[in-house]
């Protein structure tokens, strides 16, 4: 059903790709590995913490999450980036995943923390890095961070040349993001790469070349901000369709 690569990049790091044969089983894959993470995270530390990503790709994963097997009494679910939006928007993130998923599952509301789209941006940045802090403690990891590609190698809010991309010791920040017109709440490379787990989800072979340059071209995280998320942990896992693939043989 599924193939496992390991892709070296110029300066010898390997990353691990897992494809798939097409877009449904790169879902139902995506959902199951979400899962497993779950159940590993509760079992060792009773609960599991997740930041959720927004965009296209995973509104299908979410929606096969709703019918899996998960603890969801103790999924603490927190969010990668948001648009600078009313949560009753339809660009929000937020609302993206409470019609897909937290709508349709047993996950107590108290457990969700959602990036404040609707306030003023470095405000809503400063009061959700405090509420990483409460909510994760000392150690301050997620168990999971989920991840898409933009066509531009963004990740997250990440966008290429934004100080964001690059960040090393905040947590959470707030960009206005030209090319898109519109501020954006997004978790750093300082947040993502302390996770324990992070996975990217990507498909499609509109995403081939620039996921090629992501993984097998001269690191220049400034402009493929993608490749400044390098987990401490583990390297982070690409779960790809065959056409997203495509350039990495
Ligand atoms: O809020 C968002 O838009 C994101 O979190 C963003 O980083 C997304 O993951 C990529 O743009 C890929 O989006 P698609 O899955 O729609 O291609």
């Amino acid at each position: 059903m599924s193939e496992t690569l390991s892709v070296a990049a110029p300066d010898g790091s390997i990353s691990e790709a897992v494809v798939y044969a097409d877009f449904a089983s790169l879902i139902a894959g995506a959902a199951d590995t979400i899962a497993a993470a779950a159940a590993e995270a509760i079992a060792a530390r009773g609960r599991f913490t997740i930041a959720l990503s927004g965009g296209n790709t995973p509104r299908p994963v979410y929606q096969r999450l709703a019918s899996a097997t998960i603890d969801w009494p103790h999924v603490h679910v927190f969010f990668g980036d948001e648009r600078c939006v009313s949560p009753r928007d339809a660009r929000s993130n937020y609302h993206m995943a409470k019609v897909a998923l937290l709508d349709r599952v047993p996950v107590p509301s108290e457990h969700v923390y959602r990036l404040r789209g609707e306030d003023p941006p470095e405000a809503a940045a400063d009061a959700y890095a405090a509420e990483l802090r409460r909510a994760l403690g000392e150690d301050g990891r997620l168990d999971l961070v989920l991840l898409g590609l933009g066509h531009d190698a963004h990740t997250a809010s990440l966008f290429p040349g934004l100080a964001a991309a690059t960040e090393t010791r905040r947590t959470v920040m707030a960009s206005y993001v030209e090319f898109v017109g519109m501020w954006r709440l997004s978790l750093t490379p300082a947040a993502i790469n302390a996770a324990r787990r992070v996975l990217f989800v990507v498909t499609g072979e509109d995403k081939a070349e620039i996921l090629r340059r992501v993984l097998k071209g001269p690191r220049e995280p400034v402009v493929l901000p993608a490749q400044a998320i390098h987990p401490k942990e583990r390297p982070a896992t690409w779960l790809l369709d065959r056409q997203a693939a495509a350039k990495l043989k």
